[in-house]
């Protein structure tokens, strides 16, 4: 299960080598996010060949990352193929950075600042996400797309309604990542029940903006009074802006993120090489409820989301939450195919 991946990793050595050959590629990798996660995944021994792509600084990310010392290849391309690429003298641009790639992922795009709500990210990051996942169509249309870029809720459906359009959409490869709002709730709920996180498993459903989460706390068994109950739900749902608030305008969760983005990613290629029984939330299309797209546990294989799991009976606190979000996702998800379609 999910949870049980996380001690694996943190107390692995870095120093094993990839049982398969996997393309991963950064996308937005010299951010906050992308630095960082483009690092974990250097030290993965699933990924053989990582590829770091942003508009600014990845041949100087690639150069960096590259002196550490585990086997995987590193390259790093801007947009403009003659802008100079890392390795020197190799080929750079988004075909280069793309083809070949096993999974894509798309950390690109703007942060929230205070006061912001993910939404209005919409307007720079949607294009952004569009004209990425375009290049994935063209150079890698059999990746699994794993998309952070903010607000999830609608760069998800964009990023659907573009691979439709180029007649390569497969419902299993385009995942939004979810993953940061199971790492709180674990955390979170650890630090209520006197737990370690890693013994926790979280099942936390909807979408990833303000009550679109929906963390499903009375599956954990934990005690709460409904005051507690209500204040763990909403720390969930809000623990973005929590980090938003602490850095004071320098951006969002970047670290914690990258932590997140890594587990997801390394998780897909552990069952790309045929790992069984990967279980971990994603934002997926989904016929479980109303809402198009919907985040719940899915069971992964060798081609992406090979099973959406259910999520169990629902409390009737937690239906109250469910019935608020259920309109809000839905209009966040038709938001970005209104956007896809213009
Ligand atoms: N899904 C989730 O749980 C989370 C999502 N996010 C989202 O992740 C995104 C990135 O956040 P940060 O890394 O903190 O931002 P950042 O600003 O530090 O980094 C973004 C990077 O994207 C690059 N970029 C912009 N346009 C690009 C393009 N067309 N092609 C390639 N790269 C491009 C920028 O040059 C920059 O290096 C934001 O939208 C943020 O809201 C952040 C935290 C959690
Ligand atoms: O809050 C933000 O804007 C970034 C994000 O998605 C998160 O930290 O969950």
């Amino acid at each position: 299960m999910f949870s049980s991946k996380l001690p694996a990793m943190a107390s692995r050595s870095f120093t094993s080598s990839a049982a398969n050959s996997a393309k991963v590629a950064v996308l937005g990798a010299a951010g906050g996010i992308g630095q960082p996660l483009s690092l974990l995944c250097k030290l993965s021994p699933y990924v053989t060949e990582l590829s770091c792509y942003d508009v600014v600084g990845t041949p100087g990310v690639a150069a960096d990352i590259s002196h550490v010392p585990t086997a995987s290849k590193t390259q790093g391309s801007l947009p403009d193929p003659d802008a100079g690429a890392w390795p020197t003298g190799s080929e750079g641009g988004l075909k280069a950075a793309l083809t070949g790639a096993d999974v894509v992922v798309i950390p690109a795009g703007v942060p929230r600042k205070p006061g912001m709500t993910r939404d209005d990210l919409f307007n720079t990051n949607a294009s952004i996400v569009q004209t990425l996942v375009e290049g994935c169509a063209e150079h890698c249309p059999n990746a699994v797309l794993a998309i952070i870029s903010n607000p999830v809720n609608s760069t998800v459906p964009i990023a659907a309604e573009v691979l439709k359009a180029k007649g390569v959409f497969d419902p299993k490869k385009v995942c939004g990542v979810t993953t940061l709002d199971v790492c709180r709730a674990n955390t979170f709920m650890g630090e209520h029940m006197g737990k370690d996180p890693k013994d926790l498993d979280v099942t936390v459903i909807g979408g990833h903006a303000g009550i679109t989460i929906l963390p499903l706390l009375s599956q954990t068994g934990a005690t709460m009074t409904d005051e507690e109950r209500e204040a763990l739900t909403v720390r969930i749902q809000f623990g973005g802006d929590e980090v938003v608030q602490a850095k004071a305008g320098a951006g969002s969760a970047t670290l914690s993120m990258a932590y997140a983005g890594y587990v997801f990613t390394e998780n897909v290629l552990k069952a790309m090489a045929g790992e069984k029984d990967i279980v971990m939330p994603a934002y997926v299309q989904s016929d479980l409820t109303d809402a198009e797209f919907f985040a719940s546990p899915c069971r992964f294989g060798k081609d992406g989301v090979e099973e959406v799991l259910g999520f169990g009976e629902l409390t009737e606190y937690e239906q109250g939450w469910f019935d608020k979000m259920i309109p809000e996702l839905k209009a966040q998800i038709q938001k970005g195919k209104d956007f896809a379609a213009n």
